[in-house]
């Protein structure tokens, strides 16, 4: 049952104003309904508290959901399916007698049609759990009370609560000097509904988002030129893996332009202008493109939020500071996911919710920051977990590591899908799992064998001496492990 203020009854005089101005109270009132959101919400309702969830954009799910993880992963999924028809299926006995081509509206419809499910399911599951969806705006009056501004024009309402937990997540960062208008020059939102297959895509940051969007145009006959300020692409993957990920890009028609620094990116009628720079040399060079990706990261988003009158704190990237149990400076709003510290992932997002939900339950709750895992749906994936070798290096801990291609393991083989290894890194004394990162298909998937591995505490040994089935990928990853302090059976 809803609780009325008391502060709010003695404010009002009739009916009508009791009932338009009255504030609403909660136990928990989380603001912002995406990955970290709804399930903060959800989870606090399971464990028994009064909740609402305020989200302003018309559906749930957030970034993720609506123009992230979920349409880029459709786009991923059937643009690669596609791809494998029209260009790796005589080899495999697989005759096709007639045009394969692509029905770009139907590409586009399948991808909405998985978010309206998906974003749906979410409502179905706040019914399910009890938790009060209010749609709207979410501002702070102070650090008890929201003004919410709902999404259907009307009058806004006060509501307030015993406890806040801010998911308000993140937005593209903006290329300064370059002007979205997500039709020529798009972020990852625009290039999520193009209206048309363009013929020429250059995309500014060779990292998740960059790569990952390359491979859905350029398998489609797009000709994609991807331009990167460092001199390696995949933000943060261990350097041996982003070589081998550019290779392999590069061998299916990707262009690569790193150590190269974008000056300016113009539209000019429906072109695309792009001036860019040598980083070393200085030369410079002019590119024209049918549309321009910006994918330069993402950073936190409170716009509308009105930190101040909370007594919210941000940092100098805009990421609102917390303690180590998400607690703002006021003990009772905690802040989650995007909008916070640490990697800008759904998981790690939806970990936090949980954890900070479990917070004000029970006063302890658990994510374990040195073992979220990262995975870019590329072919073939890229997938990795824990410490890599150019970090362990500046740590100065000595370690080993075990590998394994794709090329040597039997099911790949099957498949016609060899590209890539599983590189273990453990330990140099005890054989601890240390790090895994993986380039080939289904990486993804098989990434959580080794989370498991780390947040158990695995060696190696234990790994090695543990029955994979025959004949799987995951073989490969036995392996490996076994190659950290031993030879290898297969290669
Ligand atoms: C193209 C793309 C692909 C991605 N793919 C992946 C992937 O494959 N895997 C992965 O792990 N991550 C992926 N991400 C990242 C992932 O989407 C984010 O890390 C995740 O959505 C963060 O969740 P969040 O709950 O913190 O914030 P968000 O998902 O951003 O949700 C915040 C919500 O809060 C709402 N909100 C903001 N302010 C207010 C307010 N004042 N009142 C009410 N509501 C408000 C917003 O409307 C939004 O819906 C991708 C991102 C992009 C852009
Ligand atoms: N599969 C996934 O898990 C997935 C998919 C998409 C996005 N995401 C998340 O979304 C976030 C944003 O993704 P993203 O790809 O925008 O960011 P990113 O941090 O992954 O990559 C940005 C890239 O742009 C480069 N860059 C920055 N400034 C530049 C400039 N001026 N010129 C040229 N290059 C420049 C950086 O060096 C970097 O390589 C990431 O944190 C990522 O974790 C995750």
């Amino acid at each position: 049952m809803l609780r009325t203020s008391s502060k709010s009854i003695q404010s009002v005089k009739t009916l009508h104003q009791f009932v338009r101005f009255a504030s609403t109270k909660y136990d928990v009132v989380v603001i912002g309904g995406g990955p970290g959101g709804y399930v903060a919400a959800i989870k606090a309702a399971q464990l028994g508290f009064n909740t609402a969830c305020i989200e302003k954009r018309g559906a749930l799910g957030g970034t993720c959901l609506n123009v992230g993880c979920i349409p880029s992963k459709s786009l991923l999924n059937n643009s690669h399916l596609y791809h494998t028809i029209k260009h790796d299926s005589d080899h495999r006995g697989i005759a096709i007698n007639g045009d394969v081509t692509v029905d770009f509206d139907k590409l586009m419809g399948a991808k909405d049609k998985a978010v309206k499910t998906l974003t749906g399911g979410i409502e179905m599951l706040f019914k399910k759990n009890k938790v009060t969806y209010i749609k709207g705006e979410g501002s702070f009056i102070d650090s008890k009370n929201v003004s919410v501004k709902p999404i259907d024009g009307s009058e806004p309402q006060e509501i307030e609560a015993d406890h806040f937990i801010v998911a308000t997540g993140s937005e593209p960062t903006p290329f300064p000097g370059i002007q979205i208008d997500e039709e020529r020059i798009v972020s990852s939102t625009g290039i999520l509904s193009l209206k048309e297959i363009p013929k020429r895509l250059s995309i500014i940051g060779g990292g998740i988002i960059g790569l990952e969007m390359a491979s859905v145009y350029s398998r489609i006959g797009t000709e994609v030129t991807v331009i990167e300020f460092q001199g390696a692409i995949g933000a943060g993957m261990d350097a041996e893996v982003a070589k081998t990920t550019q290779k392999l890009l590069a061998k299916q028609g990707l262009k690569f332009k790193l150590g190269t620094k974008v000056v300016s990116g113009v539209r000019d009628g429906e072109v695309v202008k792009i001036e860019v720079e040598d980083v070393k040399s200085g030369k410079k060079e002019d590119l024209e493109a049918d549309v321009l990706l910006v994918a330069i990261g993402r950073r936190p988003y409170t716009e509308g939020l009105n930190l101040e009158a909370a007594g919210l704190e941000a940092d100098n990237k805009g990421r609102l500071i917390i303690d180590d149990q998400y607690r703002s400076k006021h003990d009772h709003i905690r802040v989650i996911g995007d909008v916070t510290f640490g990697p800008m992932l759904a998981h790690k997002a939806e970990e936090e919710g949980i954890a900070a939900a479990e917070y004000i339950k029970h006063g302890h709750g658990h994510v374990n920051y040195a073992n979220i895992p990262s995975v870019m749906y590329t072919h073939p994936e890229v997938a990795w977990v824990g410490l890599n070798e150019e970090q362990l290096k500046e740590q100065g801990i000595k370690y080993r590591v075990g590998k394994f291609p794709f090329i040597a393991n039997s099911r790949a083989k099957t498949n016609l899908d060899t590209d890539g290894f599983v590189k273990f890194i453990a330990d140099e004394e005890t054989q601890r799992v240390l790090g895994v990162h993986i380039i080939g298909a289904n990486a993804g998937e098989m990434i959580a064998e080794a989370g498991l591995a780390l947040e158990y505490g695995a060696s190696t040994e234990d790994i090695a001496r543990t029955c994979h089935a025959h004949p799987t990928l995951s073989e490969a990853f036995k392996e490996a492990a076994l190659g950290t302090f031993d030879k290898t059976i297969n290669f």
